[in-house]
């Protein structure tokens, strides 16, 4: 994880002797931190206060792009990042594709990553690639997702419930892919199945992780204890949904990827 921390200008001050009370002013949030330890604030207490005050949450550039197999990912990430002018045959990717997409209208770049899918390969890469991430596309098949509803809410499961990407918030969005198709699923049917799916499993994922942990500490569970699970109990990570087609249809369908890039455009 990378942190950037800003010029420590303060470094330049010369060492002081200042009382609790006026440190606690200076910086409340700190109180925990530092306890009563002492109640002289010293020059090396100074530069401890100034790392606090300007650590920043490490934040790439890069978007991961996630989903189990035949979603769609690369697919997409051919038309994000060479729009219209490639619609390439596609076939089960092996290792990471990565590109760039400049945001529309705001000149700014963020770097595509399209991953695996295949189960064997997807915890991995993901593990690879999760500290250098700004966000994550999840993709979701709209035709098929009644019958994969299982292993796609492992996956999403398994990417909500990393201790990165939590401590991060990095946001995520639900892209309901392949809506082009006739008799698929809507993003709030396909929602209200995920959190369903994700109920059950955050129940069975924390019994078992129990019987080999006696203390029952353990960070898999998600969402509040008290109620059912909802993708909206996981604040400050913002979970969204929306519905795509990453196919060029001879039609020029919609809703094309017009939902995935307003929200990449919100990410910087
Ligand atoms: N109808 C339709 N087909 C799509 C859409 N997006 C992708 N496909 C097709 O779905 C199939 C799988 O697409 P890929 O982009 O290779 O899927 P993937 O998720 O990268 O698959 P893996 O590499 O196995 O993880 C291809 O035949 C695509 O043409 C879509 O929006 N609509």
């Amino acid at each position: 994880m990378r942190n950037s921390v800003e010029a420590p200008v303060a470094l330049q001050l010369k060492p002081i002797k200042r009382d609790f009370n006026l440190f606690v002013s200076l910086h409340p949030n700190a109180i925990h931190a530092y306890g009563v330890r002492s109640h002289k604030f010293e020059y090396c207490d100074m530069i401890e206060l100034i790392f606090l005050c300007t650590k920043r949450r490490s934040k790439g550039q890069g978007v991961l792009i996630l989903g189990t197999c035949d979603t769609g990912k690369t697919l997409m990430f051919y038309k994000l990042v060479y729009g219209g002018s490639k619609q390439p045959f596609t076939v089960t990717s092996v290792s990471p594709n990565t590109g760039d997409y400049v945001i529309p209208e705001k000149s700014k770049t963020l770097q595509m990553i399209d991953l695996p899918g295949h189960e064997r390969l997807r915890l991995q890469m993901l593990e690879q690639k999760k500290s250098s991430a700004r966000g994550i596309i999840y993709v979701v098949d709209s035709a098929t997702i009644q019958k994969d509803i299982k292993e796609a809410a492992e996956f999403l499961y398994n990417i909500l419930s990393d201790s990165v990407i939590l401590g991060n918030s990095l946001p995520v969005l639900v892209a309901c892919n392949k809506q082009d198709q006739h008799l698929v699923k809507g993003a709030s049917f396909i929602e209200k199945q995920l959190q369903k799916e994700i109920n059950t499993l955050r129940v069975t994922r924390s019994a078992a992780l129990q019987q080999i942990d006696s203390s029952g500490n353990n960070n898999t569970f998600i969402g509040k204890r008290d109620k059912d699970f909802e993708f909206s109990d996981l604040k400050p990570l913002r979970v969204t949904f929306t519905e795509c087609s990453a196919l060029e249809t001879a039609e020029g369908a919609q809703p094309g990827l017009t939902g995935v890039e307003s929200w990449l455009a919100n990410l910087i």
